[in-house]
C-alpha cells in the first residue's frame, strides 16, 4: 500500500516509525501519546490498556492505543522494566499557530539502559548499558551508567569470563553486533539489542572516541592498545548519542576496570553465595541484605558495586578497614549517618544538572546536601585515617554554591518548574516586581468589587475570574437591569450576567502579562542556576563520590558494632586463618545463637574434607568462610573473632542449587561443567568450595569423580579447598603429606530427637544420621522402620566386607565397597533409579518396591 493513500497525519507517523522500526513509538497527539498498528497491539498487551481503532487510513481502520501525557512516566517505567524501548515523538510547533498539520519529531528514545529520569530508575541499583565487542575469542566490554556519568571498559578472554562480567554488572540493556555465535549467557541477557556489526570496529571506534572526548590520544584512559575495549566503547557511545539526542557533558572520561584487580567470581559463585539475590527472591536473606545499612541511595549503589568487586590490592582494602576502625573509635559513624539522613541522591541529581533535566526538588535536595558539608567536615576533622583524610579533602569547599542555592530556591519548591514558584523572593528584582503585580491583584479586585457595589447599589455584585473568559463582574439576572452602561456584556449564564469594564480589562492585561512574564523570567533564572551549577559540577561530583564512600564506610562501622564483627587482617603471606567465624546471614536470621567455627589453611593444609549429617551445618560452614574472605576484601569488618587472610585471586564454588533446573540443563551436567570450570581456573591463591559433588549420578561414578576432583584440587591446583561430601570413603584422602585433612560436624540423639552440634571438629564423622534426618523431615513411620531394618542388614554385611580404602585400585573394584558388598535384585533395581527424576511420592513407592525385593 503506498504512503500517499494514507492521511497526512498517518504519513507523519509512518515517517517517524520508519526511523525507529524496532522500538515502540509514542506519538504525541494533544494530551495523549498514541501508538498505532503493531505498536498499539504490543502496548495494549504489555500495559493492559485498551486497543481501539482510529478512523480509516488507506481504507482500513487503524489499531490504536494511547496513554495520557501526564501519566506517561508510569507507563514508560513499566515498559522499560520489561526491557522495551520507546521513541518519544513530540509536537514541535505550536498547534495554535501551525498551518495544517503540526510538526512532530522524535526528541529522545527511552531505553532500559539509558534512562535518567528519577521515576524510571531503581534507587539502590545501577542502571547499566553494556556494549560487547568480539574479536577472535576475546571480548571487549564497555558500560555506562548515564544517571551518574560513569563510563567503564574492560577486556576479557573466553566465554566464562564474559559470563562472569555479565553476572557482576547485571546490565539493564546489552548491545552486541548482529551476528551469530554469541554464547548463551549473552543471549539470555535482559534488554538485548542487536546493532550493525560495523559499529563495533576498533579503528573507526578509536577515532570516534577521540572526537567524543575531544582528545588526541587515549593513553590517559588506559584503553590505548585495547582494541576490543575501544570497539565496545565506540558502539556504546554511538548508541547513547543516537538515543539521547542531546549533549552529554557528564560523560567526560572512560576508565579501564581491569579484571586482575579484583577477586574473580564467576556467575555460579555469585549465585551460590547469594550476594544480593536468592532463588526465592528474599533479598533480606542475602549478604547485601544484612550488610547494607547505608543511608543514601548513592551509598547503597556503591556498596553493591563493592560487594560484586572485592579487591586484591591489600593497601586499598586495608585503608578501608582503618577508616572503619577510626570511625568506630571516634564514635563518628552515628554522627555521619545522622547527617546523611537528609543527603539525597546527589550523584544522580548532578547528572541531571549536567543534562539540564534537574527538577526544582533536585536543586533543593542539592542545596540541603551541600549545607551538611560543614558538619560532615567537622566530624571528620582530626580522625586518624589516610582514607578518611583523602575523602575529607575530596568533599571540597562548596559554600558559595550552597549560598547561591539558598538564595535562589524557595525552601520547598514545587514538583515542576513550569508552573513557577521555584525561585525565591529576593533573588531577582525583576521577578519580585512581576510577582508583586500578580499578588497585588487580589487586593485590587477586592477594592474594585467594593467600589462597584457601592456605585451600582447591587450588594450581590461579584468580581471573579475564569480561565476562558478572564476577569468579569457578575450580576444576578434579577439585578442585571441595574448594570451601568459602561459595563460590556461578556457572558450570559442561566442565573447571571457577566460584564467587563475598561478598568478591569486594563488590569487584566497587566496582570496576565505579569504572570506570563514572571514565568518566563523564572525559567530564565532557573536556567541561570543550572549554568552556575554546571560551572562547578566536576568538584560537586567528587564531593558526591566522597559522600557515597563515607556512607558505605559509616555503614560498615555501624554493622561491625551492631553485629559484633571485627577487623580482618590482610597480609602478603599465603594462608587463611579464621577464628570463631560465623555465617552473617544465617546468624542474622536465626533466633538461637550461632555456633562459631574456626578455619586454618596454611602452606601445609590445603584441603579439608568435611563430613557430617545432613543439616549438620556443612554448607553453612563452607559459605561462611567464603563470605568472610569476601567481606574482608571489600573493606568491611567480618563476623569472626579474628581473620587473617593472605592473597586471594578467586572464589570458586560448586554448590548444588535448585535454580539449575530452571536453566534447562540436567543437574549433573551443570554440576560437571561448574566443576570443570573450577579445575581449569583454580590456582594456589583460590578459595574453592565443593559441596556434595558427584551426587547427581550413580554412586560409583559419583564417588570416582569426587575422588578424582578432590585429588586434582589438592595436588595440582593446590587451592584452598573446602570439600563437603557424603562419601565417607573420601575421608581416607587425608594421608600424611597429602595436604588434606578431615573436619566433621556432629549430631547427638536424645531419644527420638536429634540435636545438631554445628561445631566443626577435626577428623572424619563416624555416622550420617540420614534416617534421623529423614524422620525430622516427616517420612512416614512404616517407611522409616523398614529403612532402619535394611540399614542394620547392610551394616552387618558391610562389616564382613573388606575395609574401604581409597587408593585408586579401590575405585576400579567397586565390589569392595562395604555398602554394596553383596549384590541383589534390590540393588539392581536401585541402580535403575534416577533420584533426580522422582517426585517424593514416586520415591516412596520406589522404596516400598525395593523393600519387597530385599
Ligand atoms: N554454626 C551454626 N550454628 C547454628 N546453626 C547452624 C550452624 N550451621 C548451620 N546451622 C543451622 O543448620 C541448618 C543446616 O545447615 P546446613 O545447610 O549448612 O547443613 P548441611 O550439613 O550442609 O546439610 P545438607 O547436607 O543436608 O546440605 C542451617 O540452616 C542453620 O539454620
Amino acid at each position: 500500500m503506498s504512503l500517499e493513500q494514507h492521511t497526512p497525519l498517518m504519513r507523519q507517523f509512518f515517517s517517524a516509525k520508519a526511523e525507529h522500526p524496532d522500538v515502540l513509538l509514542f506519538f504525541r497527539m494533544g494530551d495523549f501519546y498514541e501508538l498505532f498498528y503493531d505498536d498499539a497491539r504490543k502496548a495494549a498487551r504489555l500495559l493492559d490498556i485498551t486497543l481501539t481503532q482510529r478512523g480509516n487510513s488507506a481504507g482500513q481502520p487503524i489499531p490504536m492505543a494511547g496513554v495520557p501525557y501526564h501519566a506517561a512516566e508510569g507507563y514508560l517505567a513499566r515498559l522499560v522494566a520489561l526491557g522495551e524501548s520507546v521513541a518519544i515523538c513530540e509536537q514541535i510547533g505550536d498547534p495554535a499557530l501551525a498551518k495544517g498539520l503540526v510538526e512532530r519529531k522524535v526528541v529522545r528514545i527511552v531505553t532500559p539502559g539509558t534512562v535518567t529520569d528519577e521515576a524510571l530508575l531503581d534507587e539502590r541499583r545501577d542502571t547499566l548499558l553494556l556494549a560487547i565487542s568480539r574479536i577472535k575469542s576475546g571480548y571487549g566490554l564497555a558500560w555506562a551508567d548515564l544517571s551518574s556519568g560513569r563510563l567503564r571498559a574492560n577486556e576479557v578472554d573466553g566465554d566464562d569470563a564474559l559470563e562472569a562480567e555479565l553476572a557482576r554488572l547485571q546490565p539493564a540493556e546489552v548491545l552486541l553486533a548482529d551476528e551469530d555465535g554469541w554464547p548463551a549467557a549473552v543471549l539470555e541477557s535482559r534488554g538485548l539489542r542487536r546493532r550493525p556489526p560495523w559499529l563495533f570496529d576498533a579503528e573507526a571506534g578509536r577515532r570516534q572516541l577521540l572526537q567524543f572526548f575531544s582528545l588526541h590520544d587515549l593513553t590517559a584512559f588506559g584503553i590505548d592498545g585495547k582494541p576490543r575495549a575501544i570497539a565496545a566503547a565506540a558502539a556504546l557511545l554511538g548508541y547513547i548519542e543516537e538515543t539521547q539526542k542531546q549533549r552529554l557533558p557528564h560523560l567526560r572520561a572512560i576508565a579501564l576496570e581491569a579484571s586482575d584487580e579484583a577477586i574473580a567470581m564467576n556467575a555460579a559463585t555469585r549465585r551460590h553465595l547469594e550476594l544480593d539475590s536468592r532463588v526465592d527472591g528474599d533479598v533480606r536473606a542475602t549478604l547485601l541484605g544484612v550488610l547494607d545499612s547505608t543511608v543514601s541511595p548513592m551509598g547503597g549503589r556503591l556498596l553493591r558495586r563493592w560487594l560484586h568487586r572485592p579487591l586484591r590490592d591489600r593497601n586499598v582494602v586495608g585503608e578501608r578497614h582503618q577508616a572503619v576502625s577510626a570511625l568506630i573509635d571516634a564514635r563518628a559513624d552515628d554522627l555521619l549517618r545522622e547527617a546523611f539522613r537528609s543527603l539525597g541522591d546527589l550523584e544522580r541529581i548532578l547528572s541531571r544538572v549536567a543534562l539540564r533535566s534537574a527538577r526544582p526538588r533536585d536543586l533543593s535536595t542539592l542545596r540541603d546536601g551541600l549545607s551538611l558539608l560543614p558538619s560532615v567536615q567537622e566530624i571528620l576533622s582530626g580522625l586518624d585515617s589516610p582514607r578518611l583524610r583523602v575523602l575529607h579533602a575530596a568533599l571540597g569547599e562548596h559554600d558559595a554554591t550552597a549560598r547561591m542555592l539558598r538564595a535562589a530556591i524557595v525552601p520547598q519548591p514545587p514538583l515542576l518548574a513550569r508552573d513557577g514558584g521555584t525561585i525565591a523572593d529576593g533573588y531577582d528584582a525583576e521577578l519580585d516586581e512581576l510577582r508583586m503585580l500578580s499578588t497585588h491583584a487580589d487586593q485590587f479586585l477586592i477594592d474594585l468589587e467594593a467600589r462597584e457595589r457601592e456605585a451600582t447599589g447591587i450588594a450581590t455584585l461579584k468580581v471573579g475570574y475564569n480561565r476562558v473568559h478572564g476577569y468579569f463582574i457578575e450580576i444576578s439576572k434579577g439585578q442585571s437591569v441595574k448594570a451601568p452602561v459602561h459595563y460590556t456584556r461578556r457572558q450570559t449564564l442561566t442565573g447571571a450576567e457577566r460584564y467587563i469594564t475598561e478598568e478591569l480589562k486594563t488590569f487584566e492585561d497587566k496582570v496576565l502579562s505579569a504572570r506570563e512574564r514572571s514565568l518566563s523570567r523564572e525559567k530564565l533564572l532557573y536556567e541561570g542556576v543550572l549554568d552556575l551549577l554546571n560551572e562547578v559540577v566536576e568538584p560537586l561530583r567528587h564531593c558526591a563520590a566522597a559522600l557515597s564512600e563515607l556512607d558505605v564506610l559509616a555503614g560498615f562501622a555501624e554493622r561491625a558494632q551492631a553485629l559484633d564483627w571485627n577487623m580482618p587482617l590482610l597480609r602478603d603471606e599465603p594462608g587463611i586463618a579464621i577464628e570463631r567465624g560465623r555465617h552473617p546471614v544465617v546468624e542474622a536470621l536465626r533466633d538461637a545463637p550461632f555456633e562459631p567455627n574456626d578455619l586454618h589453611f596454611d602452606g601445609d593444609t590445603r584441603m579439608y574434607v568435611i563430613t557430617g549429617p545432613n543439616m549438620g551445618g556443612k554448607s553453612t560452614f563452607m559459605r561462611q568462610n567464603a563470605l568472610i574472605v569476601l567481606l574482608a576484601c571489600i573493606g568491611s569488618f567480618v563476623p569472626a573473632a579474628k581473620a587473617t587472610i593472605g592473597p586471594i585471586d578467586r572464589i570458586l564454588t560448586r554448590i548444588g542449587a535448585g535454580d539449575d533446573l530452571a536453566r534447562g540443563q540436567s543437574t549433573f551436567m551443570v554440576e560437571m561443567s561448574e566443576t570443570a570450570y573450577i579445575l581449569h581456573h583454580a590456582t594456589e591463591h583460590s578459595l574453592v568450595l565443593m559441596d556434595e559433588i558427584g551426587r547427581g549420578t550413580s554412586t560409583y561414578d559419583g564417588l570416582a569423580l569426587a575422588d578424582a576432583v578432590a585429588r586434582q584440587l589438592a595436588a595440582t591446583n593446590r587451592s584452598y579447598t573446602l570439600f563437603a561430601t557424603h562419601y565417607f570413603e573420601l575421608t581416607a584422602l587425608a594421608e600424611p603429606g597429602s595436604g588434606i585433612a578431615n573436619l566433621h560436624l556432629d549430631a547427638v540423639e536424645h531419644g527420638d530427637a536429634l540435636v545438631f552440634m554445628h561445631a566443626v571438629r577435626p577428623g572424619p564423622a563416624n555416622r550420617s544420621f540420614g534416617l534421623q534426618v529423614a524422620a525430622l523431615a516427616g517420612l512416614p513411620k512404616p517407611a522409616l522402620q523398614q529403612a532402619r531394618a535394611r540399614l542394620a542388614e547392610l551394616e552387618a554385611q558391610g562389616r564382613d566386607a573388606p575395609a574401604v580404602t581409597l587408593s585408586a585400585p579401590a575405585l576400579d573394584a567397586p565390589q569392595q565397597f562395604g555398602l554394596f558388598a553383596s549384590r541383589s535384585a534390590a540393588l539392581d533395581a536401585l541402580a535403575g533409579i534416577e533420584p533426580d527424576e522422582l517426585s517424593p511420592k514416586q520415591a516412596l513407592e520406589a522404596l516400598y518396591r525395593l523393600k519387597s525385593l530385599a
